[in-house]
């Protein structure tokens, strides 16, 4: 999926994440893999919505979702956990929309250097990856939020967004009005990486009935994550982002997970892909010793 944003690219971060070698590094920890392939975007729509001028590609952006929701739902049936790689961040929708299904208070952690808690009203560039966060908990256009055919899927009080340092006007209203819980990289420069972890682990297990993290590679800071359309300075290293994924992993509250925004056009040899690699890696467990 790359209609959810401008930069030509992030397409192919799925494939750039298997050459990477995602499959293997799962497998060397022991877990049982199936690659279920790519969801196949495009047009014609099979929805028939009128696309507006600040909500870009909408329907395709909707058709997708839909089918990616469907295969997060056969996923789970089988017992399997679902592991999302994308694409922007738009497909957060679809991941969202399958995962919540039978989840009355799903946690969300979302690793990001934005919100993407805007509508087609307060978005700056009608970009539909900008949107994906506040359309899951029932705010935006009835096309975006009814993904799934329900809404909200998620409780404002039931996410967390990690690593923030560029938030629209409109976004810093929404989560004030919702009370969101924010750590921005003034909280993770301040308390550091290991206690803003700790806490946000405690906020989303308390009462919910799973936890999905969705990890935008844009928020690492661009000198480790170069490969992504909308990169902000100033964000958590490398490093630190591994340690929020080995405290995630002795947590052991993940349910679901997606890394988006790889965009190997503007990579630099692949760096971002094996960073989304690497921090899988921690996620399900690696360790060093
Ligand atoms: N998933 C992302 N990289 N989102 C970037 C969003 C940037 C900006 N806030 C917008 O809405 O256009
Ligand atoms: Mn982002
Ligand atoms: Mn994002």
């Amino acid at each position: 999926m790359d209609l959810g944003q401008m930069r030509r690219g992030v397409d192919m971060g799925p494939s750039v994440i298997r050459y990477a070698g995602v499959v293997e590094r799962l497998e060397n920890l022991g877990h049982e893999v199936e690659d279920r392939g790519d969801i196949q975007i495009g047009r014609p729509s099979k929805y028939d919505i009128k696309n507006e001028e600040n909500l870009k590609d909408l329907d395709v952006v909707v058709n997708a979702n839909e089918m990616l929701a469907d295969e997060v739902i056969d996923v789970i049936s089988e017992g399997s956990f679902p592991l999302i790689l994308g694409g922007d961040h738009s497909i957060a929708l679809g991941s969202l929309a399958g995962v919540a299904k039978d989840k009355e208070n799903l946690g969300v952690i979302w690793y990001d250097a934005h919100g993407d808690l805007n509508t087609g009203e307060t978005s700056p560039s009608g970009n539909i990856h900008g949107m994906p966060l506040s359309a899951s908990m029932g705010i935006g256009h009835e096309a975006l939020k009814n993904i799934g055919g329900y809404s909200p899927k998620v409780k404002p009080e039931n996410v967390v967004i990690i690593g923030a340092r560029s938030l629209d006007e409109g976004e810093r209203k929404l989560i004030k009005e919702k009370g969101i819980r924010v750590y921005t990289m003034h909280e993770v420069d301040r308390l550091g990486m290991s206690r803003v972890m700790e806490e946000a682990v405690e906020h989303v297990s308390n009462g919910t009935d799973g936890v999905h993290l969705s990890l935008d590679l844009d928020a690492l800071d661009p000198n480790d994550a170069p490969g992504v359309g909308t990169p902000v300075m100033g964000g958590p290293s490398y490093r630190e982002t591994h340690l929020a994924m080995e405290i995630l992993a002795e947590s052991n509250i993940i349910t679901s997970a997606e890394f988006v925004e790889v965009n190997p056009i503007l990579d630099n040899k692949n760096q971002t892909a094996e960073a989304a690699v690497a921090l899988i890696g921690s996620l399900f467990g690696e360790k060093l010793l």
